[in-house]
């Protein structure tokens, strides 16, 4: 990136200064991919004044009088990681970070604190994470209300599509892979963390979901982008906020707890899914998978197995037992047996199933699943492949309890089945195979999710591993 001039001199001293609180502060974030390996440095891929820093004059760019005592920096740092065991060498994944300034922090800001800066010219100065602080993230809103452009960032509003002044804002508190922000309960704002470049599913799904007319995804009001280098990045997206929503996790876990059954809602979430899938067929290229790509899907799953079974030992009993779900697809594929693959949600859960106080079911969070490369995430899919993320979370919400309730995930799983064959008259009951190659898939990645994330989790997928490797022969 060139050289950006602020009002306290360059880029280049901005990042010195934060540096080394940046260090500590971000691996312990949530959503910071690389844990477990030291950060070793910073690269700007861009750094955009949103506000001047307290006590510094205005940038001449800015133009603008400085607002109170606060000062708000915009950034895309790609970080330097050394790579993981084994791994080839990477240049480091970027993030976004919002980076208030102020000469001290009030104490309901203090959870936010990256570090009081020592040296160069923000020293004695304090620097925190300002999607806490409801100033900046008015600035956000406001920026998107008013289609502004402020340095390489590009704030868009739909057309058509208003936003009102002043909604107040607050910062989600729940664990999630990226932060947002709720506006006065109209609106949340999802700031993407870990960036890549190129076209995001987060906005570009639910964009054309809402082109078909699909009530079933919020439709995005607002965005932010930016194409610094002239490669564009998708930073952040507005959609309307469904005040006083459960997720289906939330509900699934407090029914099981009374002793509830679940399956009444299970139908609706098939009903949505299959509601969701056949927009999207419409909406977006769909594709027919022959021998060739159906080889390359076993061997994706068949490679993610053995480097699941190198990260997690625990599973190497079971490697051979899992791997004939995939060589039974494969036989299939053989005999000449094609499937239509199209654009799908790619990590469904029961926590991206969101039901409104009226109990209508909406879909969330189309990013796919997080460590996979972008390209992989956007491929089509057979829809096949989301029915097996739903499943596989009945049957997590089943053993997550104390004692496990198989027969309860048995009777929500049949009962979603039915649900998306009513809506899309395919019953994925009918593909075993792909169903099973798909759901063991998931399973394996899971357990790999857990013993990274929450190994004290990991019992539940593992003992999903033992029953896929070992199938029911009827
Ligand atoms: N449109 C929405 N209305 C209400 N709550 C939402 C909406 N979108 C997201 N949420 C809430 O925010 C949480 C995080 O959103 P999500 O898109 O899954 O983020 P992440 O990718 O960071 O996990 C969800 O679990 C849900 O509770
Ligand atoms: O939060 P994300 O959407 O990024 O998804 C990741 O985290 C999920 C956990 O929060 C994880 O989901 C797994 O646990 C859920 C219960 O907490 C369960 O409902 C899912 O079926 C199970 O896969 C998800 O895999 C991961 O990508």
């Amino acid at each position: 990136m060139a050289e950006t001039v602020t009002p306290f001199g360059t880029t280049g001293s901005l990042l010195a200064s934060l540096d080394p609180l940046l260090r500590t502060w971000l691996p312990r974030q949530r959503w910071f991919a690389g844990k477990g390996r030291p950060v070793t440095g910073f690269t700007p891929v861009a750094v955009t004044e949103l506000l001047p820093s307290p006590g510094l004059p205005a940038s001449s760019e800015q133009g603008g009088a400085p607002i109170g005592r606060l000062g708000l920096y915009h950034l895309i740092l790609r970080v330097h990681q050394p790579p993981a065991p084994g791994a080839p060498p990477h240049p480091g994944d970027c993030y976004q970070l919002l980076i208030g300034v102020r000469e001290a922090l009030p104490p309901r800001l203090a959870p936010a604190l990256i570090g009081h800066v020592t040296e160069g010219p923000l020293a004695g100065r304090t620097v925190y994470e300002a999607l806490y602080d409801p100033r900046p993230a008015d600035v956000l809103l406001e920026a998107l209300r008013t289609r502004a452009r402020v340095g390489v960032l590009r704030f868009e509003r739909e057309p058509g599509q208003e936003i009102r002044a002043g909604l107040v804002p607050r910062l989600m508190t729940a664990e999630q892979s990226n932060s947002s922000v709720v506006y006065g309960d109209t609106f949340i704002l999802k700031l993407l963390r870990r960036v890549v470049p190129g076209v995001n599913p987060d906005l570009e799904i639910p964009l054309a979901l809402a082109g078909e007319g699909c009530p079933r995804v919020p439709a995005p009001t607002g965005w932010l982008r930016a194409e610094p280098g002239g490669e564009p990045y998708v930073l952040a997206v507005l959609q309307p906020y469904v005040s006083g929503a459960s997720d289906g996790w939330e509900l699934a876990l407090r029914e099981l707890a009374k002793g509830e059954d679940f399956a009444a809602e299970a139908r609706a979430l098939g009903r949505a899914t299959a509601e969701v899938h056949t927009a999207l067929a419409r909406a977006l290229p769909s594709v027919t998978l022959g021998h060739a790509q159906l080889e390359l899907l076993v061997d994706g799953m068949t490679e993610r197995l053995a480097a699941a079974v190198q990260a997690v030992p625990a599973l190497r009993p079971y490697e051979h037992g899992l791997r004939s779900a995939y060589t039974a697809l494969a036989s299939l594929a053989a005999e000449g047996r094609t499937w239509t693959a199209q654009r799908v949600h790619g990590d469904l859960h029961l926590g991206q199933c969101l039901r409104s106080p009226s109990g209508d079911w909406s879909l969330i969070d189309f990013e796919g699943e997080p460590a996979r490369p972008l390209a992989e995430r956007r491929m089509p899919q057979p829809p096949v492949r989301d029915v097996a993320g739903m499943l596989r979370s009945f049957d997590y919400a089943a053993y997550s309890a104390n004692p496990p309730a198989p027969e309860w995930a048995h009777a929500c799983r049949a009962a979603y089945c039915s649900g998306y064959a009513e809506a899309s008259g395919r019953d994925p009951r009918t593909d075993p195979v792909l169903l099973r190659a798909y759901e063991t898939d998931k399973a394996v990645y899971e357990v790999v999710y857990e013993a990274r994330h929450r190994p004290d989790w990991l019992p539940v997928p593992l003992s999903a591993i033992r029953r896929l490797a070992a199938p029911d022969p009827t």
